[in-house]
């Protein structure tokens, strides 16, 4: 017996209930996976237009229909293709939990946890950054406020440990075997280290190495801001939203960490990396 009820002109059984939500979960997931990278825009878009098509399907507008529907079976294809990485990654996540475990999958799919992003004490971040930028040791540090970036997180080696002067030092000491690659620091702990970011594919100046293309690669893919310490010339910069503000003063590092970290829009006072390239740059006021 399917129980049934009525809304108005639609009957929704128990069954059709059951299948919404755990679309609704399913998409939940994707979304949580996704957040923070660039795939996130292209799933939205085909999203919407998926949507739009069941909506012309449903008003039998039936030229639109076909349309979308020749252009959501390639879509299927081409969104395998484009999220090959992702999907893999998806696949892994499913495998590596174990269906017993405390942090199992379905744990995951059924159960909504909200996680709550609090602003954290960043001072370990500004004098650990200090201690590398004297010992011209190399650095590269994800500050996230919004993600995990468990996607990012995942190409190294995962800690969740809290964030201390110590502990990123010795991450980033030229003989610790996670030294190489960039940590991930979400709400208030260091989530992995050895990760690997996406590499701009812009035009960067040639004063910027793989370790700054990489910074800026990572802050055009996501919502981050990212800082870099420099093993040649203990400079510190920071990069957000494809921008980047080289060799700043640790008191700016330290006002723009707590912008971002608060949720106000530093974007404006990044420049443009062209800035740099035509050499018009001059070092702010407050870099003595
Ligand atoms: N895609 C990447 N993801 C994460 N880390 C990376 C990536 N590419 C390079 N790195 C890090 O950058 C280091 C290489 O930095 P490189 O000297 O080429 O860059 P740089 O911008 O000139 O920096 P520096 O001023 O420190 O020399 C690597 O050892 C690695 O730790």
């Amino acid at each position: 017996m399917i129980l049934l009820f009525k809304i108005g002109f639609l009957e929704i059984s128990i069954v059709n209930i059951i299948d919404i939500t755990l679309v609704s979960m399913l998409l939940y997931q994707i979304y949580k996976l996704l957040r923070g990278s660039v795939a996130i825009k292209i799933f939205l878009g085909f999203l919407s237009i998926y949507l739009v098509y069941l909506l012309v399907s449903a008003l039998r507008m039936e030229l639109l229909s076909i349309i979308l529907g020749q252009f959501m079976g390639v879509g299927v294809i081409a969104a395998i293709i484009i999220f090959a990485p992702e999907i893999r990654k998806f696949l892994m996540i499913i495998g590596k939990s174990s269906i017993l475990s405390n942090e199992n999958i379905l744990q995951e799919l059924l159960f909504w946890r909200k996680r709550e992003t609090e602003a954290f004490n960043i001072n370990p971040i500004i004098e650990a950054s200090k201690a590398l930028a004297g010992t011209n040791m190399g650095a590269l540090m994800v500050i996230s406020n919004n993600s995990e970036l468990k996607f990012y997180a995942e190409s190294g080696d995962l800690l969740d440990a809290l964030v201390s002067k110590r502990l990123l030092i010795s991450i980033f000491n030229k003989y610790s075997p996670l030294h190489d690659g960039a940590v991930i620091i979400y709400n208030g702990k260091v989530k992995a280290a050895r990760c690997i970011l996406p590499v701009t594919e812009r035009d960067v100046p040639a004063q910027f190495g793989l370790r700054h293309r990489a910074a800026i690669g990572m802050s055009e893919a996501t919502d981050t801001l990212v800082l870099i310490v420099s093993e040649e010339t203990g400079q510190t910069s920071l990069a957000k939203n494809g921008k980047i503000l080289h060799n700043l003063s640790f008191q700016e590092v330290r006002e723009l960490i707590n912008g971002y970290l608060s949720g106000n829009d530093i974007d404006d006072k990044f420049e443009s990396i062209s800035v740099y390239e035509r050499g018009k740059f001059t070092p702010s006021p407050s870099k003595a």
